[in-house]
């Protein structure tokens, strides 16, 4: 099931929370959205499942638009929305009997499919307990599991994994990825390395527009422009790093947390120091350690693309 967003607005008075945003997501895919608080995530979250009607744009889910068929919608897509909100007085398997109903499941499929959700999100240990007697994390996991009970083809994921500890954070993690096989899922967060462990695609918005849309490694070489290398030489650091700084291809050399012999170097733009600095050694009879690229981490493409 493949969801378009076209030219999506939505305006709170005179703020514009989300402002003229178009994307398409293809069937299968797991997109992450990725934004500091209040660039719009959960906002464009709520339209996309028709709990809120945009300002102005549309979403389509197939041939289903929010705007002619938001039941259609609401029947395809599964909604843990921020802050996961439960009837805290019911017991697990009656609130989930509750969603199933009110998914429209058949009544004689209902006990199965609560069965399944019970088994696949981890609850079977406390699935006797009221919701009010359960910690955090198995909150979420009831989130996901009401989420999931009338088996939509979509899955939208407003901040699944806050609140769990790092080991229920790898579960759920395992999980989204194993339902991504299967579903097409959109999950926002503000943790990258969760995005990128379990996303194909990753949308950062800032301050209601899209800023970046691609894999974590394409977004890192769009941002990355210059070469950055970590060079050990064995030589005097600052002799070393002197000469470096004298070759024509290199814009800055620091030296690594007073590393003997250990440099950053960075290049200028389209051009590599590479085979100066080894030529610069060679000639100085200098034994040249270690030479390797620099990734630029997720979190420094994020930070430049919202700051
Ligand atoms: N009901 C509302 N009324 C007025 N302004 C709102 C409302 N809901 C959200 N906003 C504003 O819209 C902007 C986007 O909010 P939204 O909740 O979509 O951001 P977010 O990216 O999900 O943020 P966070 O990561 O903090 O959850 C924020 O400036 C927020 O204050």
């Amino acid at each position: 099931m493949s969801i378009v967003v076209e030219n999506l607005t939505k305006k709170y008075g005179e703020q514009k929370a989300v402002n003229d945003i178009s994307f398409e997501i293809k069937t299968g895919e797991v997109v992450g959205f990725l934004g500091p608080n209040g660039a719009g995530k959960s906002t464009t979250m709520k339209i996309i499942t028709c709990f809120m009607a945009p300002t102005s744009g549309d979403v389509r889910l197939d041939n289903d638009s929010i705007h002619q068929n938001p039941e259609a919608i609401k029947r395809k897509i599964g909604y843990l929305p921020e802050n996961n909100p439960l009837y805290l007085d019911m017991p697990i398997v009656d609130y989930l009997r509750f969603t199933a109903e009110i998914q429209g499941v058949a009544k004689s499929q209902i006990p199965t499919r609560i069965g399944e959700m019970i088994e696949r999100c981890g609850l079977d240990r406390e699935k006797h307990k009221n919701i009010n007697e359960l910690s955090k994390g198995y909150r979420q996991r009831v989130g996901l599991a009401q989420a999931m009970i009338h088996d939509p083809e979509v899955l939208i994921l407003d901040e699944p994994t806050t609140g769990l500890d790092p080991n229920q954070i790898v579960e759920i993690r395992k999980l989204i990825k194993e339902l991504g096989k299967e579903k097409t899922v959109i999950l926002s967060s503000h943790i990258l390395s969760e995005v990128e462990a379990t996303c194909d695609r990753i949308l950062i918005i800032n301050r209601g527009r899209i800023v970046a849309d691609g894999t974590a490694d394409t977004l890192r070489s769009q941002s990355q422009g210059q070469e950055l290398l970590k060079v050990h030489i064995e030589a005097d650091t600052s002799a070393a790093e002197a000469a470096v700084r004298s070759l024509a291809s290199v814009e800055k050399v620091s030296t690594i947390d007073g590393k003997d012999g250990w440099l950053q170097v960075q290049s200028k733009p389209d051009l590599s120091s590479r085979k100066e600095i080894f030529d610069l050694c060679v000639k100085n009879k200098w034994y040249l350690l270690d030479m390797t690229g620099q990734e630029t981490r997720l979190e420094d493409v994020f930070q430049k693309l919202t700051k």
